[in-house]
């Protein structure tokens, strides 16, 4: 199937050496625009998002908080296309992504998004090395790229030292950043992270939000995620603030 990249002229944009062809569509990498999700239970509907209004533009880190509950993962899943709005668009890379089929969304998924959890979400036999290595294998990036690439991510992380070490020998800041390894290694331009520093104490959250600013840095990458930590909120470039399906 084809996906056509829709591009816009945008001629306030200034292009630099790190524009990709395809980024080349101005400044703004996603736009949800009056998104609705809604789940039928026992019966009744009970609509999760009340029409979501945003954007995020290349290189920058966007925040959303919110109380448990409020619909910040069931947003984030419509971004990352693993579900769908009931209503409203979303718009990824010049692309309207919310109306493609679910073919065409994991294709555009496995090429263009990377994607952290809270729990890490590594493989516990394999080393970090290894575990970046399989996400490479996964996202279909040739073998050649491989022996450069997956030192190059580690360091990225600050892990070069540590890249034969099994996650059971690593703290849990190690073992978020070989997770973070793993998502920038087939070089996504957007990131979606749920509740990534949940699991951490305030020190080594702290060094995830520095890993975060340097591979926005280095690696032109969008990031968006989700927190309760109001710590790490005067890191973001904007935060949207979540309330009952809707942002204040
Ligand atoms: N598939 C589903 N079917 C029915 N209800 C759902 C579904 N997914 C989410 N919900 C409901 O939507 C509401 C929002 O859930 P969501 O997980 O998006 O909130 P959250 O802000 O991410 O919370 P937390 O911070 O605890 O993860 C909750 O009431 C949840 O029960």
């Amino acid at each position: 199937m084809a996906i056509t990249e829709q591009k816009e002229p945008q001629p306030h944009q200034t292009a630099t050496e790190s524009d990709t062809p395809e980024q080349g569509h101005g400044d703004t990498l996603l736009t949800v625009n009056q998104v609705e999700r809604s789940f039928q239970v026992g019966g009744n509907t009970l609509q999760v998002l009340k029409g979501i209004q945003m954007e995020v533009k290349q290189r920058q880190l966007v925040m959303l908080k919110g109380r448990s509950g409020s619909g910040k993962t069931t947003l984030l899943n419509c971004l990352g296309g693993l579900d769908t709005p009931s209503k409203g668009e979303i718009w990824f890379n010049g692309q309207l992504f919310s109306k493609l089929s679910d073919d065409e969304r994991t294709l555009v998924r496995r090429k263009k998004m990377g994607f952290i959890f809270q729990a890490f979400a590594l493989m516990p036999l394999l080393s970090a090395y290894e575990n970046v290595e399989l996400s490479l294998r996964m996202a279909g990036t040739p073998r050649s790229e491989w022996k450069d690439r997956v030192p190059e991510c580690l360091e990225l992380v600050g892990l070069e030292k540590r890249m034969h070490h099994r996650p059971f020998e690593l703290s849990g800041g190690e073992q978020q950043r070989v997770a973070i390894a793993k998502a920038i290694a087939h070089k996504p331009v957007l990131l979606l992270a749920d509740e990534p520093t949940a699991e951490l104490d305030t020190g080594m959250s702290a060094q995830i939000m520095a890993v975060f600013q340097n591979i926005i840095r280095t690696e032109n990458v969008s990031i968006c995620m989700t927190t309760h930590d109001p710590t790490i909120l005067e890191v973001a470039d904007h935060v949207y603030e979540m309330v009952d399906g809707k942002f204040i």
